[in-house]
């Protein structure tokens, strides 16, 4: 079964890469992967890539003829490109017994990757059809400062709730910058209490009230609850060290991934699929109303009270008492002239039928008696 691994990071964090080292490391153990670039506005690819974006959408064309700036024209190919993803999962599965990796490489540009519709619909088309696991790449060098690297954290942290997907936390780089500070942060709170104790910008009095200090205090507090569900590899994409362990991570994640976030995903799924359901059966409803097609009659009727039975059939017996005499249980709605046997005792009924025959008697006869007075007249 192919596990598809989707690089994300942020700009410079060598997730290019990191993927070109873990392309020929899969490649060195004989077990190559499945490549797809989704940076449109990537020069130059430094691997093999089977599926590239650059093949299907031009970045360059798409910025003059939407007259879009650099990060608009990403957003806007992915979309172009989102409306293929059927096509390319299929590519995908047609090759799944060749291939244990699928690798993804995200453009650099976060935000129009994991907070666009077509990342989204991307990200989905793979997690729905393969175990899928996020590598998060973080520049280690780059994140030595306390602050620095909570902000990337809390990054991390709001993709993991976006994607609803494991997580692995790449610290790259370690050439330059060894990732055990880091590491040590993640696992040991004091620690972390004790660098931020000791950080010039936080501590400055001059700088500010001490806001800030308190407040990345009670922010990493609160990472401590999303360190919990990360695993962490060290690697560097120059050397090529970790990527043994990396791949020992992915197979972690994808045992939880079909242990505990696919029945999530699935039942995420079926919620769904249940609730559009319902929508689509009330707005059916709706129509049906408004064509005057209720398929059930009562139902419909008792929605939009028009009539006096309606509001009887409401009432609880006993309910209101002057109501009593006025319910009439087991009928629906009927015609004035329908309920004129109901409503007229028999007294009434008969004296008013004789006041009608004598009426219509005496004024048939006088109207029959002047018009043969007419026609007698004009024919003599
Ligand atoms: N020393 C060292 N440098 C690295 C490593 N990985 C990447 N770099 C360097 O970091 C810089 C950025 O690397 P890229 O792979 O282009 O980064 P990226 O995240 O793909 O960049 P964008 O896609 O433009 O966001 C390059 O100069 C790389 O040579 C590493 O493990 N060690």
């Amino acid at each position: 079964m192919v596990c598809t691994i989707l690089c994300i990071g942020m700009a410079g964090s060598g997730k290019t890469t990191f993927m070109q080292r873990l392309n020929s490391h899969l490649h060195s153990k004989n077990i190559p992967p499945y490549v797809i670039n989704l940076d449109p506005a990537v020069l130059k690819v430094p691997f093999g890539a089977n599926i590239d974006i650059r093949d299907s959408v031009n970045y360059k064309k798409v910025m003059h003829e939407y007259n879009l700036g650099p990060n608009g024209a990403i957003v806007t190919s992915l979309n172009l490109f989102s409306t293929k993803i059927d096509q390319v999962i299929n590519l995908v599965e047609k090759r799944s017994d060749q291939f244990q990796h699928c690798i993804v490489d995200t453009p650099g540009q976060i935000e129009c990757f994991v907070w666009s519709a077509s990342g989204a619909i991307i990200t989905e088309a793979f997690a729905s059809t393969f175990p899928t696991v996020i590598a998060y790449i973080i520049d280690t060098p780059r994140n030595t400062s306390p602050t620095t690297f909570m902000s990337n954290m809390l990054y991390a942290c709001s993709i993991l709730y976006k994607t609803k997907l494991p997580m692995i936390i790449v610290f790259n780089k370690t050439d330059v910058k060894k990732s055990d500070f880091a590491e040590e942060w993640m696992t040991d709170f004091e620690a972390f209490q004790e660098a931020l104790a000791s950080d010039q910008d936080l501590n400055d009095e001059s700088q500010g009230s001490g806001y800030m200090s308190s407040l990345v205090n009670s922010m990493s507090l609160m990472l401590e609850e999303f360190y919990s569900t990360l695993d962490i590899a060290s690697v560097s994409s120059y050397t090529g060290t970790g990527f043994d362990d990396f791949l020992e991570t992915i197979d972690k994640k994808v045992d939880e991934y079909n242990e505990f976030y696919k029945t999530e995903r699935d039942n995420i799924l079926k919620e769904k699929e249940k609730q559009d359901a319902l929508k689509k059966e009330k707005s059916l409803n709706h129509l049906m109303k408004d064509l005057g097609l209720s398929k059930d009659k009562k139902s419909s009727n008792k929605e939009e009270v028009e009539v006096v039975s309606d509001l009887e059939n409401e009432l609880e017996p006993g309910e209101d008492d002057d109501a009593e005499g006025l319910q009439e249980p087991d009928r629906e709605y009927t015609f004035a002239e329908d309920r004129n046997g109901d409503f007229l005792d028999e007294d009434i009924q008969k004296r008013y039928q004789d006041a009608l025959d004598a009426t219509s008697k005496n004024s048939s006869s006088a109207t029959a008696e002047n018009i043969a007075k007419y026609i007698r007249g004009s024919q003599g």
